[in-house]
């Protein structure tokens, strides 16, 4: 895989994913999704695990399990994600993301469904929702968690993927990268925002977006610094612009030690 501009990426993200999900509304209907959904048990509480592992000074870690990406390929070959998340959460990680999206990330359903089980942290469905059907299936998955990115949505499908996430009693990472994104999370009455280092049109990163967006994210936010966190200074640089958690996958992907690893980049 080669890296290609970020609209030509995202188009085509979008494009499949309706054509996946018309393809599993298909087989699944509504009510059919929603009864597996409700036999899923109760969420855990994602939002309130990053509040507890939070501290002045240390960040609140949401540790990705991320086989591949659009920007880099091929990122860890040895891939095992129970094992993965089992390290995570004894290097001391707050809650997971893991990536289900297959064709551009390798990513699967199963990977959530098996890290998920491994642990006792909440999870995050690291996907592309491009319909509310997908709330439903993601917390049939067992994701605690689901993401918003508004760089592909309209504000009225944002509105009703965070209102099926309450619904489901789970909680909604809505992702930002400029300041636009961020007035429309605020307008959302988000109170689990991101800020995307990585940029979307060019997959450069950034990590002054964090610092540039924070002042605008509402006081009663959690804010959440994502992509491109590799060492201890970059996480004291995104906790000094006012994140109160990260989320952190290459950096970690990339370590055979993955406990080690985890530990290190937190102390
Ligand atoms: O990672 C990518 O190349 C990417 C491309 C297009 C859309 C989303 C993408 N990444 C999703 C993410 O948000 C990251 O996986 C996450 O923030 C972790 O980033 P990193 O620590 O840099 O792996």
């Amino acid at each position: 895989m080669t890296a290609a501009p970020r609209e030509d990426v995202l188009a085509k993200i979008a494009a499949y994913k309706r054509e996946d999900v018309a393809a599993r509304k298909a087989a699944q209907s509504q009510d059919q999704i929603e009864s597996l959904a409700m036999i899923a048990g109760m969420p855990r509480g994602f939002r309130h695990s990053l509040e507890k592992h939070a501290a002045p000074g240390r960040p609140a870690l949401i540790a990705e399990i991320k086989k591949a990406s659009p920007s880099k390929g091929l990122i860890r070959a040895d891939f095992n994600p129970p094992a993965l998340a089992k390290a995570y959460e004894a290097g001391g990680a707050a809650c997971l993301s893991v990536l289900t999206d297959g064709p551009s990330f390798q990513g699967d359903d199963d990977y959530l469904v098996q890290a998920r089980a491994a642990v006792a942290l909440p999870c995050l469905r690291k996907d592309f929702l491009v319909d509310p059907w997908q709330v439903a299936e993601s917390r049939a998955l067992g994701a605690d968690c689901i993401l918003i990115i508004l760089a592909m949505i309209d504000d009225v499908l944002a509105g009703e993927l965070l209102a099926e996430a309450r619904r489901f009693g789970m909680d909604a990472l809505i992702e930002t990268h400029d300041e636009l994104e961020m007035g429309r999370a605020v307008a959302l009455g988000g109170d689990l925002i991101g800020v995307n280092n990585r940029s979307l049109r060019t997959f450069e990163v950034d990590l002054g977006t964090t610092a540039r967006l924070s002042h605008l994210a509402p006081k009663n936010a959690l804010l959440v610094a994502e992509s491109g966190i590799f060492t201890p200074d970059d996480v004291a640089d995104v906790c000094m612009a006012g994140a109160r958690a990260i989320l952190v996958g290459e950096s970690l992907m990339r370590q055979p030690d993955v406990e080690a690893a985890t530990r290190a980049l937190l102390d």
